[in-house]
């Protein structure tokens, strides 16, 4: 998991903020970052992790990237990761390795929460 979060963390602005989250979960907090961008970092961060080469490291090959995205339009963190959860579950349900979204009823989003 380690390499994996050196990953994220090297793929995105110093200023988001990653953390773990769960057994084998990441939560990262992108603050000013609109829908678009929300959906390009989820998207830099899915190709960084595929690229990476740990045939030598894990069974588990290869590895997959599923992320739920959000946004903290209502300023609630705990609604922001229900959302951001939800959307990590139908992500899943729709096959993994991708990338899903769940926003609040805010148009002007602009702080944004991925898992
Ligand atoms: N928070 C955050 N947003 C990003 C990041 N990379 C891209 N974005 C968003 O996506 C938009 C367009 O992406 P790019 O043109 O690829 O941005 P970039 O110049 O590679 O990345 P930045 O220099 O971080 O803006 C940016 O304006 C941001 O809103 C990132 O690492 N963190």
């Amino acid at each position: 998991m380690k390499i994996i979060a050196v990953t994220i963390k090297n793929t995105v602005r110093r200023s988001d903020v990653i953390c773990r989250s769960g057994g084998e979960e990441f939560a990262a907090i992108l603050p000013a970052t609109d829908q678009p961008g929300i959906h390009r970092v989820a998207e830099k961060i899915r190709a960084a992790v595929c690229e990476l080469d740990l045939t030598d490291i894990i069974d588990d090959y290869p590895l997959s990237v599923t992320i739920g995205v959000s946004d903290l339009g209502d300023h609630d963190m705990t609604n922001a990761m229900k959302r951001a959860d939800k959307a990590l579950y139908q992500a899943k349900e729709k096959g993994r390795n991708r990338v899903d979204s769940l926003f609040s009823q805010n148009d002007t989003v602009d702080n944004a929460l991925l898992i």
